[in-house]
């Protein structure tokens, strides 16, 4: 997973829960820092880009500010790919599953290639990586937010040329749930004319063209997750699974596989065996639905759950399987 999202969007914090979570349920991650700037970490940092260089050391020897040297350290990183990066993977076997909790610049993920070229050098090491964007909950407040949310995430999504899961970060905040329900399950028209609304006439063009270029291809969804609720958490990491085909090769065991038991499982299984082939996998749910998850509402409502199934390949993602099974 590449841990990405905007400065204070919850990344480490995201990291940290979901090293806990794997580590009650058995299940082994490794967490890696890729901020040159971090200095306190809630989850154990099995690598740490601060090992190769870090931003007190570039603002004091260099005198750059805090952005420009932070850039000149991720430049520092791709400089150091095939040595520092290489040796440190070396020390991770074939099924090992790193988490890289990112900086928050935004830069990073829309024109400063760094982490593209990171992505490559990982891609070229066998790993299958998945790009985990997070925005804050407490941003979707109105349409505009919503759409340049959208916007950040599909510069991140176009530039890394991954699959991504996008998640809405620090659910236990938002005290009305029905504020975003409009946002998770985005209605083009009602969209349109809130954007129509706050903007001035001659931004209508421009506003019915954002909104086709959202709706039309389906690319942005976000993931509620509540970092409170253990099922939020197990719901975004079988997602992220099935985007990397995470354990597709691990045999099935009867004890993890039991339908009445488990519904959830049946329902990832599912998914799994849908999805094989397919290189980007964007899941849309109803937004009810991904409150209910944050509900705890029964397995039985997640047989209602899946309205739409997107899927592209490497030439395109412009095929859209309507899925009422
Ligand atoms: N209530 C609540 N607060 C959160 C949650 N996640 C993060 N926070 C808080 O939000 C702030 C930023 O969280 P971080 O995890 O440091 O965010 P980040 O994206 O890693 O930040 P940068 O490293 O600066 O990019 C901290 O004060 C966290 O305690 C959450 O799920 N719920």
């Amino acid at each position: 997973q590449l841990v990405i999202g905007p400065a204070g969007s919850g990344k480490s914090t995201y990291c940290s829960s979901l090293y806990e979570y794997c580590l009650a349920s058995r299940r082994t991650i490794h967490v890696v820092n890729l901020d040159p700037a971090a200095e306190n970490f809630d989850y154990p940092v099995a690598m740490d880009i601060r090992e190769l260089i870090s931003l007190d050391d570039v603002m004091e020897e260099l005198g750059l500010g805090p952005n420009g040297g932070l850039v000149y350290c991720m430049e520092n990183l791709e400089d150091n790919l095939d040595d520092w990066l290489t040796e440190e993977l070396d020390n991770y076997l074939d099924d090992d599953y790193l988490v890289f909790d990112c900086p928050g610049q935004i830069e990073l993920y829309s024109h400063v290639p760094v982490l593209k070229n990171f992505v490559e050098h990982l891609k070229r090491k066998n790993f299958s990586v998945c790009a985990v964007y997070l925005l804050d909950s407490q941003f979707m407040t109105d349409v505009t937010k919503f759409i340049s949310g959208c916007m950040a995430c599909l510069s991140a999504m176009v530039q890394l040329e991954l699959p991504h899961v996008n998640i809405l970060s620090k659910m236990d905040l938002v005290t009305n749930k029905k504020d975003l329900e409009d946002f998770l399950d985005p209605e083009p028209t009602f969209l349109l004319s809130e954007l129509n609304q706050r903007m001035g006439p001659q931004y209508a063009k421009l506003n019915k063209a954002l909104i086709e270029l959202v709706n039309n291809y389906n690319m942005v969804s976000f993931i509620p997750l509540d970092l409170r609720k253990e099922k939020s958490i197990q719901y975004v990491l079988a997602q992220i699974d099935n985007c990397i085909q995470y354990g597709e090769d691990a045999d099935v065991k009867v004890k993890d596989f039991d339908p009445e038991e488990d519904e959830y499982q049946l329902d990832t299984t599912t998914w799994q065996s849908r999805q094989l082939g397919m290189t980007m996998v964007t899941v849309l749910v109803k937004a009810n639905s991904k409150l209910d998850n944050m509900n705890d509402v029964e397995a039985e409502a997640e047989s209602d759950n899946v309205e739409k199934v997107e899927c592209g390949n490497v030439e395109g993602s412009d095929k859209v399987l309507e899925d009422s099974s």
